[in-house]
């Protein structure tokens, strides 16, 4: 049973990420301030999950939640998907990897509403049985960079989709996007589509095409500092689409009644 704050707004749970304890400072779990000031400028309700290894407590914050927002990061770990580890790879701490896991195979059972942006977008794909490109530099050579290690707003164009989320968002003309990855989608996970590519082919925004199951994936980061005015509309389409979602079980429900 999903919460109804009082506000009507729907109400977003998102994960965050963990650094470690060192001799001189404690762990710390944080996300850039981007993700729930998007959510919440879209008419959310952002509420912030730090990382648990325990499913039951991570289900019962679940229940709470009208959907979910899978934020980017640092790598996957390739082997706990069975492939070899990559010299490129730098992978994300084990607390919120263990987490994020245990977070998306709860929300893919429930058929949460999701939004999957950057590392949040691939653990997605790889848990629904897709997979990954490692590094783009070696896998796919004729990329155009995604990734500036002295440029966090890093840009490249976008192709989209016109029948998706993306593609109404977007629209036409051209599209320019935050970057900032060295992985990749390679095949994608069963019951999803590609609705947006950077020209070069790197696959930069999926879509459920589930009837139970609204799910939006994006490469880009479009909660960045430097997103724009249609990066913005992405947080709203999600909303939307929730908040639509909600109104038609409850039409449901009253036609049962
Ligand atoms: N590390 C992966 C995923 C890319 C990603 O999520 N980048 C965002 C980094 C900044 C942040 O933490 O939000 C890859 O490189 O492919």
């Amino acid at each position: 049973m999903s919460s109804e704050s009082n506000s009507g707004k729907p109400v977003i749970g998102i994960n965050c990420d963990f650094k470690a304890a060192d001799r001189n400072k404690p762990g710390f779990a944080y996300l850039a301030a981007g993700y729930f000031q998007s959510i919440h400028a879209a008419g959310g309700i952002p509420i912030v999950i730090p990382p648990m290894d325990d499913a039951d407590s991570l289900g019962k914050i679940l229940d709470q939640v009208d959907g979910f927002m899978m934020i980017g990061g640092a790598d996957l770990d390739p082997r706990n998907d069975g492939f070899m580890l990559h010299s490129s790879v730098r992978p994300m701490d084990p607390v919120r990897e263990t987490s994020d896991r245990l977070l998306v195979a709860e929300i893919a059972e429930r058929r949460l509403p999701l939004l999957a942006i950057g590392a949040g977008m691939q653990l997605l794909n790889v848990q629904q049985g897709g997979n990954l490109f490692l590094h783009i530099k070696e896998d796919l050579p004729s990329a155009v960079p995604h990734l500036d290690p002295h440029d966090p707003n890093h840009r490249h164009t976008l192709e989209v989709e016109g029948d998706s989320l993306v593609g109404r968002v977007f629209g036409d003309g051209e599209i320019r996007v935050s970057s900032r990855h060295h992985m990749a989608i390679d095949e994608v996970a069963p019951g999803f589509r590609v609705t947006a590519r950077c020209p070069d082919g790197v696959i930069e925004a999926i879509e459920s095409e589930m009837m139970d199951w609204f799910v939006v994936g994006t490469q880009f980061h479009p909660e960045c500092a430097a997103a724009s005015a249609l990066d913005v509309r992405i947080f709203e389409e999600f909303i939307e689409g929730i908040c639509a979602a909600k109104e038609q079980v409850a039409k449901d429900l009253r036609l049962v009644a």
